[in-house]
């Protein structure tokens, strides 16, 4: 059986971890801490849910992004909340630190375990709790993925839009408050969930909004749900959501078109917002993803800066969507209008746009992403964007831009040769500076990302030191002991 209390020499070896300033002395006592606490954690999730093989470890110690791997020390598997909540307690006894883990597709380096500790990967816990077709809601575990969701769905006419491109956790994308290309329609993370089960530093379970409470609208007290989402790890370990659905639309049309340059797509995008049209999704590519999409998912679009843009609604909606929409890019000198009506076209076009992070690394092999995410004020983004393009052409590096445009919200997925410090160097400063130039701007430094490792800096900048300060007094009142995700978000 799972001992609660820890010995008291594991605690000792705890608290001399926490202490220890150099890298060095931090992996000594690290070092002896596993065979104590593996067999602590196997008495809680059972021997098979424990592991301290190099691979497992190493698979748990990154994620999508360029950031170095950083192991953890063990991984343990939790089926249950129970077992969540008992990891919990262990964990925060012995002060060591724990790293939720839902399906390591982030791109800020959340999971990266870089003071040690333990992996608590949640990916085993996929019951679909409920699904109340007639409310537009249902509740779901912490390791129940968005397709998997939506495949389960599929004959309720209902979906969960929310769609970051990877096939992610729902409660990994609570965690970081993730969006896509459909926020500019259904909106992001944080207006889809209505309640969170949550499990404390300490092992207390709470639900953010009222045990089994699933409505609309709530005035009832501190929205407790939203300071859950984007907390990334670093509050506590979500266990359950309970999400918003939505109709599956009547009819979709998706349609490509090109511009002679940014500022004409950026320009169209911006007036198709403030004419009100009701898009279901509107994407920037320049002609450096352009043409990264055409060859990784052989298309023959011109290579140009090019819009995505879907359509939804009944057929009558649909016509007057499109007319007005084709009138404003032509308008803008736009062309060659490309309509995908069946399913198969569309799907193609919008697979091979959430494959770009992958396309735009094929263009440089063998390295990583380095991904910028700032979002402005649409009005701002015309000039932010030909701002930013200016920085990465003076810098002469490969930066194809993709964009949210909709939403204000663009990303440059840079090509990164790890090896080589001097260009990571190089990447960093103008994802630095763009970054700046959002701010200046009115803007964020991500908009669907979050801080994780890369933008700790940043946050200061963007949220000022009394912003920052109120922050952490509230991971303090939720994780006094500072266990949760160490050095996320906050250095
Ligand atoms: C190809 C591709 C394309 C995209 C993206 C990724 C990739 C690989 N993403 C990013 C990514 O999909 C997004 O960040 C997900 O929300 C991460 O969910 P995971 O389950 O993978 O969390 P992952 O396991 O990567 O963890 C992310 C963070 O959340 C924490 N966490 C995970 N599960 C938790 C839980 N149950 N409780 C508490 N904390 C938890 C982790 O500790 C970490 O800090 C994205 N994103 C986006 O917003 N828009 C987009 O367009 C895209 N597009
Ligand atoms: C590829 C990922 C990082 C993304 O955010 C996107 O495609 O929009
Ligand atoms: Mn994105």
């Amino acid at each position: 059986m799972f001992c609660r209390k820890l010995p008291k020499y594991l605690v000792t070896l705890a608290r001399s971890y926490h202490r220890t300033g150099s890298k060095q002395s931090l992996q000594a006592s690290i070092a002896k801490v596993p065979d104590n606490l593996v067999k602590a954690l196997a008495g809680i999730v059972g021997d098979k849910n424990v592991s301290t093989a190099m691979a497992v470890r190493e698979q748990h110690g990154r994620d999508e992004s360029y950031h170095d791997c950083a192991p953890p020390e063990v991984v343990a598997f939790a089926e249950s909340v129970e077992h969540v909540s008992e990891v919990l307690k262990l964990c925060n006894d012995a002060e060591v630190p724990l790293i939720p883990f839902g399906s390591g597709t982030g791109l800020e380096g959340g999971v990266n375990a870089i003071r040690g500790g333990v992996c608590l990967d949640v990916s085993k816990m996929t019951n679909i709790i409920s699904v109340h077709p007639e409310d537009f809601d249902c509740t779901v575990e912490c390791g129940v993925t968005r397709n998997t969701l939506n495949n389960y769905l599929r004959d309720t006419g209902l979906w969960f839009p929310i769609d970051p491109g990877a096939d992610a956790s729902l409660c990994g994308m609570c965690a970081t408050s993730a969006s896509g290309t459909n926020a500019v329609r259904y909106g992001t993370m944080r207006e889809n969930v209505m309640n969170l089960e949550v499990v404390l530093a300490d092992g207390r379970v709470i639900n953010t909004a009222g045990k089994d409470r699933r409505t609309k609208k709530t005035s009832a007290g501190y929205n407790l749900t939203n300071l859950f989402v984007g907390s990334e790890g670093t509050l506590g370990i979500i266990t359950k959501a309970t999400l918003r659905l939505h109709g599956i639309p009547e009819d979709t049309i998706s349609a490509v078109c090109n511009f002679q340059d940014v500022q004409s797509a950026v320009d169209t995008t911006v007036q198709v917002l403030q004419c009100g049209i009701q898009i279901a999704r509107i994407e920037f590519l320049d002609e450096v993803s352009v043409d990264a999409c055409n060859k990784y998912s052989k298309l023959d679009m011109k290579v140009a800066p090019s819009l995505f843009l879907e359509f939804t609604g009944s057929p009558n909606s649909l016509k007057d969507q499109t007319q007005l929409v084709g009138d404003l890019v032509k308008m803008n000198n736009g062309s060659d209008f490309r309509w995908a009506s069946d399913i198969e076209e569309r799907n193609h076009l919008w697979k091979a746009r959430h494959d770009i992070l992958y396309a735009c690394m094929a263009l440089r092999p063998g390295c990583k992403p380095y991904s910028t995410d700032v979002c402005v004020p649409i009005s701002n983004l015309p000039e932010v964007i030909v701002r930013s393009k200016e920085e990465i052409q003076k810098a002469g590096v490969v930066g194809p831009i993709v964009g949210h445009v909709g939403d204000g919200n663009f990303h440059v997925f840079f090509p990164v040769d790890q090896s080589n410090p001097e260009e990571v160097k190089v990447v960093s400063e103008v994802a630095r500076k763009m970054a700046v130039l959002a701010l200046e701007f009115n803007g964020t430094c991500t908009g669907e990302h979050g801080i994780g490792m890369g933008k700790r800096k940043l946050l200061e900048q963007e949220i000022g030191e009394d912003g920052l300060d109120v922050m952490r007094q509230i991971k303090a009142t939720f994780d006094p002991k500072g266990i949760l995700n160490p050095g996320k978000v906050f250095f």
